[in-house]
């Protein structure tokens, strides 16, 4: 039997949507506190991404399509844009980009932030799977950040498993991954 390929590092990149954090009026405190919690979190290598656009459906549309084909991500964290203010179209951007959503990333993501501010409502945040690369959108403020990645994240290895995405692992003191039994 020949051996089995060395697995593959995973991905990830961190896609900061801001008009202001983009032409560098205010610096980008969503991107670091998004990869700062994966680092956290995962307790096997990863190679780490991050990059910042300006708001709109098509900079993002277009970023994650080159994240997820060009970079080849297997995890997209996207912060910021998720509102309903008029420059606020990350959902129209993750929607032209992805084959299906998972929308009980969204309504857990939701329900966590409730807990914490009621305008939680407000954000628009979801997930989809775009060929083997899952995305997540989370809210702009950086405090949302670890009150979403906390709500959803035990989910997230066993779904890259079922996309055909690399591998991760967590760290159980901080998120312990549920992957179901097979048979
Ligand atoms: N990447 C970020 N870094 C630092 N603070 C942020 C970031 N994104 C959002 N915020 C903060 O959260 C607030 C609400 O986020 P929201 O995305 O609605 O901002 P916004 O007013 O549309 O900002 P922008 O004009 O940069 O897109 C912002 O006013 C800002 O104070
Ligand atoms: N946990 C958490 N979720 C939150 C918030 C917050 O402060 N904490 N802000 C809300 C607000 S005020 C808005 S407008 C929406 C959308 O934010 P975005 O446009 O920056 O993505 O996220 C919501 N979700």
């Amino acid at each position: 039997m020949p051996p089995e390929p060395a697995p593959r590092l995973p991905r990830i990149a961190v896609l900061t949507v801001s008009d202001r954090a983009s032409t560098g009026a205010y610096a980008d405190l969503g991107g670091p506190a998004a990869e700062d919690w994966l680092r956290a979190t995962l307790s096997c290598p990863a190679t780490y991404h991050r990059q910042i656009v300006p708001d709109g459906a098509t900079p993002v549309a277009g970023a994650l399509a080159a994240l997820a084909d060009d970079w080849g991500a297997d995890l997209v964290l996207v912060t910021g844009g998720t509102g309903p203010a008029p420059r606020d179209r990350t959902p129209e951007g993750l929607a032209a980009v992805i084959d299906f959503a998972l929308p009980g990333f969204g309504e857990a993501m939701r329900a966590a932030s409730l807990a914490e501010v009621p305008t939680a409502i407000l954000s628009r945040q979801s997930a989809g799977v775009r060929g083997r690369t899952l995305i997540l959108t989370l809210p702009g403020k950086p405090a949302a950040i670890a009150t979403c990645l906390a709500a959803v994240f035990a989910a997230v290895p066993y779904c890259l498993e079922l996309i055909g995405a690399a591998r991760i692992d967590t760290d159980p003191k901080r998120c312990a991954a549920f992957r179901p039994k097979i048979g």
